[in-house]
């Protein structure tokens, strides 16, 4: 097989699982968290690193922020022979009960962005495997499961509106490529879940506990390894 034009990774051998995020630097957070580590490419927004974790091989990239460029890096994994992939990401909460660093774990969502809808009609549902969503309960039950939105306008003036209306129905939390892994995963047959990060509190929801700024970059890098280690830990117990 070609190397694939973007991620520029062609098949690896036993590799069959990836974590993906939006931010390159995660990657090379990630990368303290597994052994026997190699650096494979960083191509635009691809940056892309391959190591074990307790005796599973794992490919770690960044897809960078949006649909588009997750849709290109999803599919270009599905080529090399990727079959399940988990999301490592970042959000902003849609509810008051949620406070950083804490994890939303997305067990459907709300496709409110442009590139899936020229792949399937809008009534077609956004949604991971429910094998990892179960035991990503198990693991973790003390995470926020529930519906999140997936979006394209970071800056758009309307979001305050648009994301009261999606919090009064009960949405957890806001990313930005949650809705392209779980529709492509479902119409390729890729096993996905999405684990985000809570780094922005819901509207005004600032509490004095969390109002120190270094308190709050603690906070939300506990976050983050809570989601790399609860990602590795489904990664190693999936029989794909
Ligand atoms: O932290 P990552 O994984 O990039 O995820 C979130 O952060 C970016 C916005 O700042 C978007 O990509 C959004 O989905
Ligand atoms: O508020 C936020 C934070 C991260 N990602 C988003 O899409 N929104």
């Amino acid at each position: 097989m070609e190397t694939q034009a973007h991620i520029q990774l062609s098949p690896l051998e036993n590799v069959k699982k990836a974590i993906i995020v939006g931010d390159p630097k995660r990657v090379d957070t990630i990368k303290h968290f597994l052994t026997d580590t190699k650096d494979l490419m960083f191509n635009r927004e691809y940056k892309s690193i391959l190591g074990t974790f307790e005796g599973e091989n794992i490919l770690v990239i960044s897809t960078g922020i949006g649909a588009p460029s997750t849709a290109i890096a999803i599919e270009e994994l599905y080529n090399i022979g990727i079959r399940t992939i988990i999301r490592v990401g970042s959000c902003g909460a849609m509810q008051q009960n949620i406070p950083l660093g804490e994890l939303v774990i997305s067990t459907g969502v709300v496709r409110d962005e442009g590139l899936t809808k020229k792949y399937v009609p809008e009534d077609y549902p956004g949604i991971p495997d429910p094998s990892l969503v179960h035991q990503a309960k198990q693991l973790s039950p003390d995470s926020h499961f529930g519906i999140t939105r997936s979006h394209d306008g970071f800056y758009m003036p309307s979001n305050t509106e648009t994301e009261a209306l999606w919090s009064n129905f009960g949405i957890l939390g806001g990313d930005m490529e949650t809705s392209t892994l779980y529709v492509l995963g479902t119409l390729k047959g890729i096993k996905t879940l999405s684990i985000l990060n809570n780094v922005v509190l819901y509207e005004a929801d600032l509490n004095e506990g969390v109002n120190n700024l270094v308190n709050e970059a603690e906070v939300v890098a506990n976050g983050e390894e809570a989601s790399i280690k609860l990602a590795l830990t489904l990664l190693k117990g999936e029989s794909n």
